[in-house]
């Protein structure tokens, strides 16, 4: 449906990402990404972090890209209040986490990058996300079911925690999920 005249590339190591993209049906093909730096200076807004730190994965590609080459890369942060939550290392910051997130409303931002040789779109896609008041033994529950490490904010939308504590959300489904795949389209369209 979608024809780009570059050849698309998703720098993902995400399987939920890959799963995303292909749901716009483009054609486009995988690469994994280096591990890179994601800290960012301590003094940029809590808004502008992804997009950051997406950019910075996009830097980390421009070396290899060829001329006829699109390489998308994209970051998904939890902000709740002034405080920008990432994956997190441990069951107990996890538990933390999610005691934050409990009973109010958070925003979830995926910063995405679109990168040419000669050319670079970025942008970032917010979504508001509110949950229930969650009791210990659900978060329990999820944390030791579930495994949430590698997922910012320490939970996924699209998992039991989810179905169960999610009562209100406010813009792209799919942007929490880890890619604002409306959004990308209509860039892609435009390339
Ligand atoms: C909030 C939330 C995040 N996530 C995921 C999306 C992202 O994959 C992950 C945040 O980590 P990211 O650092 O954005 O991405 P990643 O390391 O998984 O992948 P990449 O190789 O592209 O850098 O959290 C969910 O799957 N569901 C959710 O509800």
């Amino acid at each position: 449906m979608l024809n780009s005249k570059y050849k698309i590339i998703l720098a993902s190591n995400s399987p939920r990402r890959r799963e995303l993209l292909a749901g716009i049906d483009v054609d486009f093909e995988v690469r994994v990404i280096p591990d890179i730096d994601e800290s960012y200076p301590p003094s940029l807004p809590v808004d502008q972090v992804a997009g950051f730190i997406s950019q910075k994965k996009a830097d980390a590609y421009l070396p290899t890209l060829h001329d006829d080459e699109l390489v998308i890369t994209a970051d998904t942060v939890v902000i709740v209040g002034q405080e920008v939550l990432g994956k997190p290392a441990d069951e107990e910051e996890a538990r933390t986490m999610l005691h934050k997130l409990s009973g109010k409303t958070h925003q979830v931002t995926t910063g995405v990058c679109l990168v040419t040789r000669h050319h670079r779109e970025s942008f970032s896609v917010t979504t508001d996300v509110t949950f229930k008041t969650l009791s210990d033994d659900e978060i329990d529950y999820y944390i030791r079911t579930y495994r949430p490490f590698d997922k910012a904010g320490a939970y996924g939308i699209q998992e039991w925690i989810g179905y169960i504590g999610v009562t209100s959300l406010h813009g792209s489904y799919f942007n929490v999920m880890g890619l604002p795949v409306q959004r990308i389209y209509e860039a892609l369209n435009k390339c």
